[in-house]
């Protein structure tokens, strides 16, 4: 058990087993929340596998910050991420640099576990940029016209669609869902669990304030094919009380490819008695918006962060992922928070795959750990940070033959959203 003194006189340590309940009544009072007796069990559970550092004054929990072991998809590979969440200092204990000592000891937990990665979602995009966390995947919410179903410049696939049992949903769906793994990074690898208890929840009816009823999966393609892709989606009816029109609410969508894509989508904005199509997270490339005949009848309402990513072992990091083209550069990285990252880096790397080393060699471009993390999984370029002042590149177009080189087929994309 790790204990560190920290300025406002607490102790960072792990938190114990037989404190999880103390520890979700100090997420629940930070969060001012008071879920219902299921969505806490399903919260205690989740905590019970995370790593947990606590903040200890006395006896009394009064921080929190808790990391899944997830696994991260990268351009061309994956790698252990420690998935940050229920991070919590009680009221009464706010900007005494709490959460500044338990992230420092989340650090040295992550490199105990080999977590060369750390990634979350923010509540406030003003906390975790000081830690060296940037925003590296991004989703549109999209609006869809269903008054009548979508017209599309391309052809569906023809196959048949059925709906299937969600129980069954895990087992056929999971292949899918690793295969747009490799083809988007940023997403996490799943376990059943998953599948059960998030993606194809059974919420209580206070996290669907709006009416709509229990998820339903549909496939494309017949049984024993193999699927070209499902949506996990919720519907509802007209509301009376409201007089809200019936409307469809898209959790997920993967499809092999556009035809597939349309299909799905034909089908969505096809239901009867519900008149708008609308999914929260779609990634900014999703082929639907070029597809619709009509572009004005979708509609992009938001465009949010999804994924703060933060490389804890830079090297590591780099070369783990695949590269899109040569390129070969010294980086000068600050890392104020993890300074064995912070130094020059001499970076190689090719198709074939990448060295960084540690080198006295003239700088290329100099940029901090939270502006990598930004450019790592090829969703920001890293010549508009150079625009924007945010990185200084000493050898012109030096931010550009990295870009070419961080360069992904399909935009990174996080559509969980926890
Ligand atoms: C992945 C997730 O779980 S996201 C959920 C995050 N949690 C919440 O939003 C719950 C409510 N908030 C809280 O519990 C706390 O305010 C926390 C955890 C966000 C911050 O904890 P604190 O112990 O107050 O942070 P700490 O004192 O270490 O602050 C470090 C620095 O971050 C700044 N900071 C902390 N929180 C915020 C914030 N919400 N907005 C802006 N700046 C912040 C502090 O001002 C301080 O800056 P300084 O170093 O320049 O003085």
């Amino acid at each position: 058990m790790t204990t560190t003194a920290t300025a406002a006189a607490a102790a960072v340590r792990d938190i114990p087993e037989s404190h999880l309940d103390r520890a979700l009544d100090l997420t629940y009072l930070a969060h001012h929340l008071a879920p219902a007796a299921e969505t806490r069990a399903y919260h205690r559970a989740l905590l019970a596998r995370c790593t947990r550092v606590g903040a200890y004054e006395g006896d009394q929990l009064v921080g929190l910050v808790a990391a899944h072991p997830h696994t991260l998809s990268l351009p061309g590979g994956e790698l252990p991420c420690a998935g940050l969440d229920f991070v919590s200092v009680a009221p009464t204990h706010r900007r005494r640099g709490l959460l500044t000592a338990m992230m420092a000891e989340l650090w040295r937990r992550c490199a105990a576990a080999g977590q060369p990665l750390a990634g979350l979602w923010a509540s406030e995009s003003a906390i975790y940029g000081r830690y060296g966390f940037a925003p590296a995947t991004e989703a549109d919410r999209v609006e869809i016209d269903a008054t009548v179903p979508l017209d599309l410049r391309i052809a569906p696939d023809p196959r048949p669609l059925r709906l299937i049992d969600p129980a069954d949903a895990p087992a056929l769906l999971d292949p899918l869902y690793e295969a747009s793994r490799t083809r988007r990074a940023g997403r996490f690898r799943r376990d059943e669990r998953w599948w059960r208890t998030s993606v194809l929840a059974l919420d209580a009816p206070e996290d669907h304030p709006e009416g709509f009823g229990a998820p339903r999966v549909v496939v494309l393609g017949a049984p024993g094919e193999t699927p070209g892709g499902y949506a996990v989606y919720r519907t509802r009816g007209f509301q009376e009380g409201s007089g809200a029109p019936g409307a469809v609410l898209v959790r997920e969508l993967e499809a092999d490819d556009a035809p597939a894509a349309a299909a799905l989508w034909s089908y969505l904005t096809g239901i009867d008695l519900t008149t708008t199509v609308r999914a929260g997270a779609r990634p900014a490339d999703d082929p639907l918006l070029r597809l619709a005949a009509d572009r004005d009848r979708v509609r992009i309402t938001g465009t949010v962060p999804c994924l703060w990513l933060r490389l804890v072992d830079v090297p590591a990091a780099l070369t783990a992922r695949s590269w899109a083209a040569p390129v070969d550069l010294v980086l000068d990285l600050q890392d104020a928070e993890l300074p064995a990252n912070a130094g020059r880096l001499h970076l190689t790397a090719d198709p074939d795959g990448a060295t960084c080393a540690p080198t006295t060699a003239t700088p290329d471009i100099t940029l901090d750990a939270r502006e990598l993390a930004a450019c790592y999984l090829g969703g920001t370029r890293l010549r508009d940070l150079v625009r924007d002042g945010l990185v200084t590149e000493h050898t012109p177009g030096a931010a550009r033959r990295l870009d070419a080189a961080l360069e992904t087929e399909w935009l990174p994309f996080t559509g969980d959203d926890h």
